[in-house]
């Protein structure tokens, strides 16, 4: 599915959105126009936008004086297991995270676009993780696939994997590179 920005490109804002794309949910309901959340003057410029067919969109405005990449969420208030709070490094969410998890948590399907550096893996990583938790009778296999466009990006994704599943029982994490011996 094409991806629409609707922002000009910078160098830090690639046109196509990296490891972070999952696919559009296919509800068939015509495409609502994104819904504008003033934000805080203290944060960078982060864009979350949900594919067209998504009816549950959200974006954060850009704000020209930001400099920041956190927003006031702590991961250690969220939703989420004890075991990945035990294995999260951080404490305050950055926006793109603060932004998508509970959407995530939810299981929506979300076309996220952020700035190189705000923390797109934790915000996709996290997500699957907890759903995975949630799944009863789990297949042997692979549960969770991350699609990288580069080896390098492939290999950072496994290390936040696998810091994020430190205290996790029962998860292996690997990466499938090709053009090396
Ligand atoms: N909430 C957070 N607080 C502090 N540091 C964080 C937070 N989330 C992620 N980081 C750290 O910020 C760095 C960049 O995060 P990450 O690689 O996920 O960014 P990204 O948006 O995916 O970047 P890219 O577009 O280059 O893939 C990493 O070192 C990561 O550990």
């Amino acid at each position: 599915m094409a991806t629409r920005s609707r922002r000009p490109r910078t160098e830090d804002s690639p046109a196509m959105p990296r490891a972070t794309t999952v696919g559009a949910s296919a509800t068939g309901r015509p495409s609502k126009k994104l819904k504008q959340t003033p934000a805080p003057a203290t944060v960078i410029p982060v864009q979350v936008q949900a594919a067209p067919q998504v009816p549950a969109a959200l974006e954060r405005a850009e704000s020209p004086t930001a400099s920041r990449h956190f927003s006031d969420r702590k991961f250690q208030d969220a939703n989420i297991s004890t075991q990945s709070k035990a294995g999260i490094e951080h404490e305050f969410m950055s926006d793109v995270q603060a932004a998508t998890l509970d959407l995530g948590l939810a299981g929506k399907d979300l076309l996220v676009q952020a700035k190189t550096g705000t923390g797109k893996t934790i915000a996709f990583l996290l997500p699957a993780i907890e759903r995975l938790l949630k799944v009863k009778q789990r297949l042997a296999g692979i549960s969770v696939l991350v699609l990288a466009p580069t080896r390098e990006l492939a290999l950072q994704i496994e290390e936040e994997a696998q810091i994020l599943l430190k205290h996790h029982n029962g998860f292996k994490v690997g990466h499938v590179i090709g053009g090396t011996n």
